[in-house]
């Protein structure tokens, strides 16, 4: 991967009047499954992830990727059929083998490289424009250990009632841990493979990648191969990140609201709950059957046009729009 990562680029998007750059190198891959890569319009999705630049259509998982995403995708299922579901997450589809149902797949990975201890991301939740609300990604670790952060947000409601949680969990080569919006640290073996971002911890909490003042080198088990190609990055100094995430058929680029500026808009959750705070939240019944969260369809184009969007707002109303199925409707 490490060889992959030497081409994988800053993202640029305009932060009100400038134009920043992310402090690590990022990549977008889709998957080699027909229902995504030989359409078209999902490829158009890798746009989503680097802050709404036009790109080209994005590669296709390479072969190590692929082997490594049908192990999460088994345990991202088998993990997810243990708790209990929110309304919104994805209805799923049988399985073919007759087993459980298939109620989460991997489609798409966004890839990180963070090269030496300065090198990160910040705080902030996960877009859900195509992977829809209450989603499930999958997050590998490869390389360099490195802190993740959690931290919670707190509802304009509740803010002088309790401080925002938040936790570091090491993330070590090949590793460890498993998080949820519960926080339930399981110290399972064989859960150790991969931090699982649950169902509502985009919702509920931002999570980052901090800046270290000193870095444990990385040093491989064994020195690579010499076929092995050379490489313009010190290995034992880089962490790579790897995010698998399950692009939902009902959040088809199709079926995302155009903004006036006539460009796709991105969807996020009401995270402060503002609109229960101005009464205009959901009533009891609409609570009950959609979930405690509302969630906006945004322009974003600014990111892209020296910060000037047309500030385009709409809450998304998912009979309205046609979603689902939900996982309401199977269970
Ligand atoms: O490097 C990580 O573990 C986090 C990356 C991340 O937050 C993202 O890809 O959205
Ligand atoms: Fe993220």
């Amino acid at each position: 991967m490490l060889h992959e990562a030497q081409s994988w680029q800053r993202n640029k998007w305009w932060l009100f009047d400038r134009l920043v750059e992310s402090p690590h190198r990022t990549s977008f891959y889709v998957r080699n499954i027909s229902d995504v890569s030989k359409d078209g319009n999902w490829n158009q999705v890798s746009r989503f992830w680097y802050n709404g630049r036009e790109t080209e259509p994005p590669a296709g998982f390479p072969a190590p990727m692929e082997k490594a995403c049908e192990i999460i995708e088994e345990v991202v299922n088998a993990e997810m059929h243990k708790r209990n579901r929110f309304p919104l997450e994805w209805g799923g589809v049988p399985s073919p083998s007759g087993g459980k149902d298939i109620i989460w797949r991997a489609n798409f990975a966004a890839s990180n490289c963070y090269e030496g201890a300065k090198e990160t991301v910040g705080f902030h939740s996960d877009r859900l424009t195509n992977i829809g609300p209450y989603a499930t990604i999958a997050s590998l670790s490869l390389g360099t250990s490195r802190a993740f952060r959690l931290r919670e947000v707190i509802p304009v409601d509740e803010v002088d009632k309790r401080a925002a949680r938040t936790y570091n969990i090491p993330l070590a080569h090949n590793s460890v841990r498993r998080c949820s919006s519960l926080h339930t640290m399981l110290p399972d073996p064989h859960l150790r493979q991969l931090v699982i971002m649950h169902a509502s911890t985009q919702e509920r909490f931002k999570h980052s990648i901090p800046p270290q003042s000193t870095l444990d080198r990385f040093h491989p088990a064994f020195p690579p191969p010499s076929s092995f190609p050379s490489l313009t990055l010190d290995p034992s100094n880089c962490r790579i990140n790897i995010t698998f995430r399950f692009y939902r058929p009902d959040f088809h680029p199709d079926k995302v609201p155009k903004c006036k500026c006539g460009l796709p808009t991105t969807l996020r959750p009401d995270m402060k709950k503002r609109q229960r705070e101005r009464g205009t939240g959901k009533g009891p019944e609409q609570e009950q059957s959609e979930g405690e969260f509302r969630y906006w369809w945004t322009c974003t184009a600014g990111d892209q046009k020296e910060g000037k969007g047309c500030n385009f707002w709409k809450v998304m109303d998912v009979k309205a729009e046609g979603r689902g199925p939900f996982a309401k409707d199977t269970t």
